[in-house]
């Protein structure tokens, strides 16, 4: 029987810590790592990342838009980094954030979450803005595969906080009943469940109540948008049980040397747990 992910993300970041080292191939960092944007430069680019980062990080968050942006070349090279992380020992949260009514969802579910397919990661991000049932089906197909979700709740963006912190009629927010819906989901589960809620480090302390969450928290924001270890804790708490700070500017900006990069995610990972 397949290892819950909840399980295995327990385990992983117990091991090696909370951080998401994420995979953001931006072209000016493309131009700071002295490689052309292109496809061969993206390829050099991520595989460098990945052979580093996924020996260090618990989970490695690949964004696939900077992969999607070079064509059906770039999303190769995607396939190839999920398959690098898995080598590197590392868990593979990719970043998609799909939704979509039910049938075309279920496309989503075949490609990123189902069976062998070569863009099948542990995770991936979703959006929850088509109705957080429509999510259901994806949810329970990556739970009979081992794998979870992150559901979009309060995202790290400045123009997110007037949608995700309307009310509704039943008095929570848009965030905070996104956050109950995953709580649901993962009640009883233990010792996490595998739906994982996205909670940017840079939303403002008591927004939301994830105590009842039992499930991750994917909290970027953490680094090139300004929030800081001391942000987390006030955000989350001290022991921060479940939280994944993910950074992926501030920590790719150190590369392209390997050493350098190594040295970068051990200290970003020291200052966490701390
Ligand atoms: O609320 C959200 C959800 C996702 N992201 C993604 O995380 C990284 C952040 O990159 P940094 O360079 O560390 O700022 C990026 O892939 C975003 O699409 C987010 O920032 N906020």
């Amino acid at each position: 029987m397949t290892e819950p992910f909840g399980r295995r993300l327990a385990e992983r970041t117990a091991e090696r810590g909370a951080l998401c080292a994420g995979i953001d191939p931006h072209p000016g960092l493309l131009d700071a790592w002295g490689l052309p944007r292109s496809v061969s430069g993206l390829e050099k680019f991520a595989l460098g990342a990945v052979e580093v980062l996924a020996a260090e990080a618990a989970v490695i968050k690949p964004q696939s838009a900077f992969f999607e942006a070079y064509g059906a070349a770039g999303v190769a090279v995607l396939a190839r980094v999920i398959n690098y992380a898995r080598q590197g020992g590392a868990l593979v949260l990719l970043d998609v954030k799909r939704g979509d009514i039910g049938s075309t969802m279920g496309a989503y579910t075949a490609a990123y979450l189902d069976g062998d397919s070569e863009l099948a990661a542990d995770a991936v991000t979703v959006s929850p803005y088509l109705g957080f049932g429509s999510l259901v089906p994806a949810i329970e197909t990556a739970r009979a595969a081992g794998r979870g979700v992150f559901v979009l709740a309060r995202t790290s963006n400045p123009e997110a906080w007037q949608l995700q912190n309307a009310l509704l009629p039943n008095g929570k927010t848009v965030a905070q009943s996104i956050v109950d819906e995953a709580a649901a989901v993962n009640r009883g589960v233990a010792p996490l469940g595998d739906v994982g809620v996205v909670v940017g480090a840079t939303v403002a302390p008591g927004e939301l109540d994830l105590d009842a969450l039992n499930g991750p928290v994917l909290a970027p924001g953490f680094g090139a948008q300004g929030a800081t270890v001391g942000d987390l804790r006030r955000l989350f708490g001290t022991a921060l049980r479940g939280v994944l700070p993910a950074s992926s500017r501030d920590l790719l900006r150190h590369g392209p040397d390997p050493a350098a990069l190594r040295a970068a995610v051990r200290r970003i990972q020291a200052s966490i747990s701390e």
